[in-house]
């Protein structure tokens, strides 16, 4: 016996795009993800979600939802912005059976974490405007959650993934490779999306580090990152000046001769662990 997917039997996006009339807002970076080949790979990169919950970011008309209902995970909560998408999301809710829950707010002012218990996964097609800043903010506390995986335009894709000395190689690729193993799952053409959006987009899979800094080490590092990438064309005695310059170069071992984008993770580590210790000792 086979046994009927929750997405069986719906109607098909468009017809659900139309009659709530979602018609896509730039402001919001509604591109939509219409296919159910697509979204059905993108819930697959998550892989075996079975006992998780999901939080998913911007479901809009709950392409992605359906993939995610489609499989093992326990329960999804879907954080929308748009009170048009919040109906549609609710109305799929309604036939859910208990295992979607939709919460009408600004992720950006949320702690995702609170809306449902662990084991946790956040699997979104994040809104272009602020996929980078959700990032970050939730690297800050991404013990949390047993893995991310996420839709950014593809050139921030790259910035997550870049290997040290690449052009993309910044402050957002040690972030995440400092807390999280990091791969780049899928590339996904503007035409998969209705309207395509003028760039390429790219899946990411994080998968957090068993031992993660703390909140002060973590501030450290966005102050070492920030000003070494701040002027990466600087030698990094000059770049790192305010936060000890030279001297805490050499306690690291480090050549201040160097320029940021040759630092390895390992290296900027050293550096944001120095930086908290002689900020205690000060
Ligand atoms: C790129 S669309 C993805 C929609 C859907 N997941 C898909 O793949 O078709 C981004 C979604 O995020 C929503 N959104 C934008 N900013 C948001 C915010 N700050 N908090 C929550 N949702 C947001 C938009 O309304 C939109 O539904």
């Amino acid at each position: 016996m086979t046994i009927p997917s929750p997405s069986q039997g719906l109607e098909p996006l468009r017809e659900t795009i139309a009659r709530h009339g979602l018609d896509a807002r730039k402001a919001l970076g509604q591109h939509f993800l219409l296919d159910p080949g697509i979204t059905a790979r993108i819930a697959a990169l998550a892989g075996d979600l079975s006992g998780q919950n999901v939080v998913e970011v911007g479901p809009g008309p709950g392409g992605l939802t359906r993939a995610l209902l489609d499989t093992a995970a326990a329960r999804v909560v879907a954080v929308e912005v748009d009170t048009r998408a919040v109906a549609i999301i609710g109305e799929l809710a309604a036939r859910a059976e208990g295992r979607l829950e939709v919460v009408e707010a600004d992720a950006m002012r949320l702690d995702l974490t609170t809306l449902c218990p662990a084991p946790r996964q956040v699997i979104a097609n994040l809104p272009y405007n602020v996929g980078t800043p959700l990032l970050v903010g939730w690297l800050r506390q991404v013990a949390a959650w047993t893995r991310l995986t996420l839709m950014f335009q593809h050139e921030v894709a790259e910035r997550i993934c870049a290997a040290p000395g690449s052009a993309h190689y910044g402050r957002l690729g040690v972030l995440a490779q400092w807390t999280c193993r990091c791969g780049m799952l899928m590339h996904i053409p503007p035409g998969a999306f209705s309207p395509p959006p003028k760039v390429h987009s790219a899946v990411v899979g994080l998968i957090p580090h068993a031992d993660q800094p703390d909140a002060a080490l973590f501030r450290a590092m966005e102050q070492v990152t920030a000003a070494a990438f701040g002027q990466r064309r600087k030698m990094l005695r000059g770049a790192l000046k305010a936060l000890g310059g030279e001297s805490l170069l050499a306690e690291a071992g480090i050549d201040g001769s160097r320029r940021a984008e040759t630092l390895d993770i390992a290296e900027f580590d050293c550096l944001a662990r120095l930086h908290v210790r002689r900020a205690a000792a000060a």
